[in-house]
């Protein structure tokens, strides 16, 4: 049995990327309307929770105002997906800002940032229902994400280190199929590139040998400190890196939180991520740009940066979709948010 020695723990080091290829960018007068529908919303449901599902339906309704061509790009990464299992839309309305949070006490109700809130839910009901675990960030639909002080050091997403490249929440029975991140402030240097990498941009990259290992149970995620109360490590049953279809499979994959089995496990988790990080796109996400990570055939990370914690540092805003609500529905509490389960064991 592994020791579970975690493979994170290296120097901070530079990631290069290539700029994103599928991306829309909206105009100025379709980015206009769709904050002028926002705003009619906000008038009527003010004070309504985020997991209630008239807020949920009201932005699924916005979502048959968005321009055709938007709405058929999401469409398309829904049904075929694309090499990088990344999409950036530009230009959305994102609304008037407060300072960035320092603290989870600090942070907005939907309310107060309402076009930016219903603009991405919107957006993501195209691809799925937003769902929330209730483990984390207190089960929030929309997850502000920012630096905290103290927290520099940490592999989450409240860190300012290289957040290693990851399928988010990996570890559960139901991860997220989609995960977007709503930019509304850059870093004051402008350092912190989101990036993300495709399965099947690197695939035939892999040899033979080291794919029939990413396929077997040989692999194990640790929870993250986030989802773990007394943060005793926790970790997965074997589970293997790779399932499904030949030419285009599913991923789970951490590469700070993952331990693999043994030595052979070990080097093909070594070639993946070699190739992964020689073949990034992303870059530094601008107030009013959406990135949407397929998180069933990409991982996603963030480079390192400076936070300065002067109310005007980085802030994004997270919000996850399931593709099959009726496949987690047992495990709702409340709303969309999710009691969280473990994944399965997975047979090679
Ligand atoms: O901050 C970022 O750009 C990405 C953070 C991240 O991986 C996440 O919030 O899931
Ligand atoms: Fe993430």
């Amino acid at each position: 049995m592994t020791d579970h020695i975690t493979r994170g723990r290296r120097d901070t080091r530079p990631l290069h990327y290539a700029a994103l290829t599928d991306t829309v960018q909206m105009t100025v007068p379709e980015s206009d309307m769709v904050r002028q529908r926002c705003r009619t919303i906000v008038t009527r449901l003010t004070g309504t929770a985020l997991h209630d599902d008239r807020l949920l339906y009201a932005a699924e309704h916005l979502a048959t105002h968005l321009p055709s061509r938007l709405r058929t790009k999401l469409l398309t990464l829904r049904d075929r997906g694309n090499v990088d299992g990344a999409l950036l839309i530009k230009g959305l309305p994102i609304g008037e800002l407060d300072d960035t949070p320092h603290h989870p006490s600090e942070e907005p109700a939907w309310w107060d940032v309402p076009v930016a809130s219903l603009v991405q839910l919107s957006i993501m009901s195209i691809l799925g229902s937003p769902i929330s675990y209730a483990e984390e960030k207190a089960g929030q639909l929309i997850q502000d994400v920012y630096p905290q002080d103290g927290a520099e050091q940490k592999q989450e997403n409240s860190g300012s280190v290289l957040l290693e490249l990851h399928t988010e929440d990996g570890f559960l029975r139901t991860p997220p199929d989609y995960l977007s991140l709503l930019c509304l402030r850059s870093d004051h240097e402008r350092r912190a590139a989101t990036v993300a990498c495709g399965i099947r941009r690197v695939l035939t990259g892999i040899p033979a040998e080291m794919l029939a290992i990413l396929r077997r149970p040989r692999f194990q995620i640790a929870f993250s400190s986030s989802f773990v109360a007394d943060s005793q490590p926790r970790w997965t049953q074997p589970l293997p890196v790779l399932t499904g279809p030949t030419d285009d499979p599913n991923l789970c994959v951490d590469l700070h939180g993952m331990v693999a089995l043994d030595d052979q496990a070990e080097q093909a988790l070594n070639v993946l991520q070699e190739l992964m990080e020689a073949n990034l796109v992303g870059g530094v996400l601008e107030p009013g740009e959406l990135l949407i990570v397929d998180n069933n055939s990409a991982v996603h990370g963030r480079t390192d940066f400076t936070p300065h914690y002067d109310g005007r540092d980085r802030w994004l805003r997270r919000c996850f979709v399931t593709n099959n609500l009726r496949r987690v529905r047992a495990d709702i509490i409340n709303g969309r948010m999710l009691r969280s389960r473990e994944r399965d064991t997975v047979p090679g």
